[in-house]
């Protein structure tokens, strides 16, 4: 589901040097922006907290640079910048954006011209499974056709049947990893991701005990990338805080992508190599690969 809150920052004035006349390049003129930013408000609202939301004064501080910044031709090309710094902010959904041009050379007297584009983002994520209580390979195939309303999945992995880590004793896991795109917020699939979990009878009672199903969000954004999206709180951590030690995780993973990476310690390593440190003798292709 769409979020449904909404920020909105409007009037956002500066003179800019943008337009496609060589008088437009060199006296300029100002520029108007308003921006309205689809996003939840719920954690920020319960919270009162800065940090659960984004602040409209960093979004106007952006959209100054932007105007004030390299000469574009075209209104067009300079709403498509902000709509994309916009949604760099992950708190962020979808965005529509509109730049007004009051002083354009339109030859004839006339109120506003302006373009408004709505973009929406569309993020890299990678998502475990892992299962250890009843029917586990059933299970994470529909598990993957359920995160298929979420996630447009690019590569699933093979599934492996791994040696349990850590809790109580369990029986082995069923692991798989999912790799594709999304156009919800890191929260809002997170979300998604707990509705499929409860759909499969999941509780949470032992730490890392015994589960139906688990579903983890290992990364959001492309790693290494602008969009890379790093987040430290109880409710979410990405990248998953013990992706990086877990072979149960990285095997798949590099199953689905042989390019895969994942920040470490602040650094960006390649999970090929990662695995290489790790002891995979517990995780199995279960169709023998
Ligand atoms: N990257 C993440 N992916 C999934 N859940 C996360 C993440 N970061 C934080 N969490 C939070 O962790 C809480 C506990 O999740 P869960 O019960 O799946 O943990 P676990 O599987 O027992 O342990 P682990 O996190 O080590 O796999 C969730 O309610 C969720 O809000
Ligand atoms: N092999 C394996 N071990 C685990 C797993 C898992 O998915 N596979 N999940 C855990 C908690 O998420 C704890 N231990």
């Amino acid at each position: 589901m769409p979020d449904r809150d909404v920020i909105e920052l409007l009037g956002v004035r500066a003179k800019g040097y943008h337009g496609v006349l060589d008088f437009e390049r060199r006296d300029g003129q100002d520029f108007v922006v308003d921006v309205l930013m689809g996003t939840d408000l719920s954690r920020a609202g319960a919270s009162d907290d800065l940090a659960d939301t984004v602040s409209y004064a960093e979004i106007a501080a952006a959209v100054v640079a932007r105007i004030e910044g390299e000469p574009l031709d075209l209104i067009e090309a300079l709403a498509e910048r902000i709509a994309g710094d916009v949604l760099l902010r992950p708190e962020i959904g979808d965005v529509e954006v509109v730049v007004h041009k009051p002083q354009a050379p339109v030859g004839v007297p006339f109120g506003d011209v302006r373009v408004r584009m709505r973009r929406t983002r569309r993020s890299a994520v990678v998502v475990a499974l892992g299962s250890n209580l009843g029917d586990s390979t059933q299970t994470l195939h529909d598990a993957v056709d359920a995160l298929r309303a979420h996630v447009d999945l690019t590569a699933v992995s093979r599934t492996y049947a791994t040696d349990p880590v850590g809790g109580p004793e369990q029986p082995d896991y069923v692991n798989a990893v999912a790799v594709g795109t999304t156009s919800l917020t890191p929260w809002a699939l997170l979300t998604a991701l707990h509705g499929i979990e409860s759909g499969h009878g999941r509780t949470r009672e032992v730490r890392w005990g015994p589960r139906t199903l688990d579903l983890d969000l290992v990364t959001y954004g492309t790693t290494g990338g602008a969009d890379e999206t790093r987040l430290v709180a109880p409710v979410l951590t990405v990248p998953h805080p013990r992706a990086h030690e877990r072979a149960f995780v990285l095997v798949p993973w590099l199953d689905a992508d042989p390019d895969a990476r994942l920040r470490v310690d602040g650094e960006v390593r390649a999970v090929a190599e990662l695995v290489t440190a790790l002891d995979t003798t517990g995780v199995r292709a279960v169709d023998g690969r």
